[in-house]
């Protein structure tokens, strides 16, 4: 048994839309009955990220979605990590797939977000995962490797790693309702923290929690987090649904 702490995170992404959906999940989980062990942390879309930590029970934390490189400036649309800091928003998530295909982010431009998050005070989410193509070449590794590795050129202390949650999610997996088997989860991020070790140090990859991303729900959960390299799950479309209290209690005995 590991001694790293269970970590599960509601990434809301682009929902909810009316102000009564957002009431519901927030009722929800103010209602919850969760794991004390277990962290949990929900990323509801940054235009509400304010509201949502004021209206949830304080034992949750808030997260963005997403963040600029720079403090202020003239960037138009964008979020800084200064003002997350600034808003009592305490995590973000970076480099989540649909950031990398969507909005063509590199993964030099995602160390450099980890980075200045860091900098900034913020705890930061950051996703990595390989395409059904890639994983079907045999890449995914590699493909890990790469994501992490221009990451690990700008972030590479035991600190600056202390603050770090590395979310596996195959994309082929995310919002398809393919989930990776438990083999293939654990197969992968046991790679994952092999590399962080031999990258970094043996005590930072024992110490980083990698948790499992992509078609999470409240019947595979369990399972998945029975695999020793399964530190918790990012849940996208199961987190809008009640079912999102079980996940979080996956790990409880
Ligand atoms: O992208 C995800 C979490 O960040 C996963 O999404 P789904 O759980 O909807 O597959």
């Amino acid at each position: 048994m590991s001694s790293r702490q269970f970590f599960v995170g509601a990434n809301w992404k682009l929902n909810p839309c009316s102000r009564d959906e957002k009431k519901k999940l927030i009722d929800m989980l103010n209602n919850a009955n969760f794991d004390k062990n277990t962290e949990v942390v929900v990323a509801p879309p940054t235009l509400y990220a304010i509201a949502v930590a004021d209206l949830l029970r304080k034992d949750v934390k808030v997260a963005a979605q997403n963040c600029y490189i720079k403090a202020s400036g003239a960037f138009t649309g964008e979020t800084s990590p200064t003002q997350l800091t600034e808003a009592g928003i305490p995590y973000v998530i970076l480099g989540h797939s649909e950031r990398r295909t969507l909005f063509h982010e590199t993964s030099s431009l995602v160390a450099q977000k980890t980075r200045a998050a860091i900098d900034a005070g913020l705890s930061v989410i950051l996703c990595v995962g390989e395409t059904l193509q890639e994983r079907e070449s045999g890449a995914t590794d590699n493909v890990v490797k790469e994501q992490l590795g221009e990451v690990v050129k700008l972030v590479s202390s035991e600190e600056d790693w202390s603050k770090i949650v590395v979310a596996y999610e195959p994309v082929w997996a995310i919002g398809t309702g393919k989930v990776a088997t438990s083999a293939q989860a654990q197969e992968t991020q046991k790679a994952t923290r092999a590399y962080l070790a031999s990258a970094l140090s043996p005590k930072i990859a024992e110490s980083t929690r990698i948790i499992y991303g992509g078609s999470v729900n409240d019947k595979n959960c369990r399972e998945l987090a029975t695999q020793p390299d399964v530190d918790g799950f990012l849940v996208g479309g199961a987190s809008l649904t009640p079912g999102f209290v079980n996940i979080v209690n996956a790990n409880a005995s």
